[in-house]
């Protein structure tokens, strides 16, 4: 797509100021209803509102999405109330990148340093091949300061573009360059850490298995039998069993609040197939995470203890956030000068009527 046929990017102030991009697709006819205010730059002004507007918000300062909207306005992706939209914190939520390190895996901060710096809007893009109709779309990217360099002693360019599908589809994808001129090759891992909204994901815990299996509110499809690396026992390599990821534990005695004592849980799965689901009964919602590129993927819930060490987590918040992060992690990748890696995640939410055994996860997870 030539950049005239692009829709301009729109370009506002966010919390404490930072810039945001807002992405905006409408579905089906495009039949004006109203109209409503929004910054362009620092102008204030009245553009046309759609019911049927899907959304999508981009800050900069981390090239961290922070919303991603259905057409019914409701928000798909969890960021905390307590989350602090300053540097040098990384923002609570949404989909914060991670690179060039995931998590404590080498000897750089936690995560790597991309999550919290500035990135700038690419405004002349190398051609990007795509089968996306979608002209809501942003390009942002990433190079190394001085600063940087110190830290981690390797030129590149990192190019991120975020497109909202017309049928409300969020899809980030990473292109990652190595443009080291002394002929350096250099290594790293990634992931897209995203947050996702849903229902009480303690519920329909603790009525034994049988229940489990069939009713937990919130379940994940596509990791059971694989094998992962538990972060909680030192990254300890065990093979998932049961038919699909609930958040269950076993009842303490004298805990009868029908909920678990703790379903903290930090995994790391290998070797996991292009799709991944997330059912949620409560919200009859799934989400489907399609990736390319990205051979693992970890699943994040701190559970209370963890939540309330967090400062930037509020409390209770664990009960209504998972984070499916697909992710390079335990092959690390390398690149040789002049190389490029790529790394594309696709999601979509798609009603479900998960209800007494009626939706077959499989087909969810086949379907293309
Ligand atoms: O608190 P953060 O640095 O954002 O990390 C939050 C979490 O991210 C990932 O899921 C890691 O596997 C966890 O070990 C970590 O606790």
């Amino acid at each position: 797509m030539s950049n005239s046929e692009r829709v301009p990017v729109e370009l506002c102030k966010g919390v404490n100021g930072l810039d945001k991009v807002v992405l905006r697709e409408v579905r089906g006819s495009s039949a004006e209803k109203s109209r409503c205010n929004v910054f362009i730059g620092d102008i204030l002004t009245t553009l046309p509102c759609f019911l049927e507007q899907i959304l999508s918000m981009v800050y900069l300062y981390g090239g961290h999405v922070t919303s991603w909207k259905n057409d019914h306005g409701e928000e798909l992706l969890f960021v905390s109330s307590k989350a602090i939209f300053k540097p040098p914190k990384a923002i609570r939520g949404g989909i914060p990148i991670c690179f060039p390190q995931f998590s404590n895996h080498g000897s750089l901060e936690q995560h790597g340093f991309a999550r919290n710096r500035f990135w700038s809007i690419d405004t002349d893009p190398p051609p990007f091949p795509t089968n996306s109709s979608s002209k809501a779309f942003v390009d942002l990217i990433l190079k190394p300061s001085e600063e940087d360099l110190k830290i981690w002693p390797h030129s590149f360019e990192f190019r991120l573009r975020v497109t909202l599908g017309p049928g409300g589809d969020l899809m980030l994808t990473s292109r990652i360059r190595n443009t080291n001129v002394e002929g350096k090759p250099f290594t790293f891992t990634f992931a897209y850490h995203t947050y996702f909204s849903v229902s009480d994901i303690r519920k329909g815990c603790c009525f034994g298995l049988a229940y489990l299996l069939l009713f937990s509110e919130v379940r994940v499809e596509g990791l059971e039998t694989l094998d992962y690396l538990d972060n909680l026992k030192n990254k300890e390599r065990f093979t998932e069993q049961g038919d699909a990821i609930t958040f269950e534990s076993e009842a303490s005695p004298g805990n009868h609040l029908l909920v678990p004592d703790s379903c903290y849980v930090d995994k790391i799965y290998l070797s996991t197939p292009t799709k991944i689901a997330i059912l949620d009964h409560e919200k009859k919602r799934t989400f489907v995470i399609r990736k390319d590129g990205l051979p693992d993927a970890v699943v994040w819930n701190p559970w209370d203890k963890k939540a309330k060490a967090m400062a930037d987590f509020g409390d209770d918040e664990y009960k209504h956030m998972l984070c499916m992060e697909t992710a390079a992690v335990e092959k690390a990748i390398t690149l040789k000068p002049g190389e490029e890696w790529r790394g594309r995640q696709e999601l979509s939410a798609v009603p479900s009527s998960y209800c007494s055994g009626q939706l077959d996860p499989q087909r969810v997870l086949q379907s293309s």
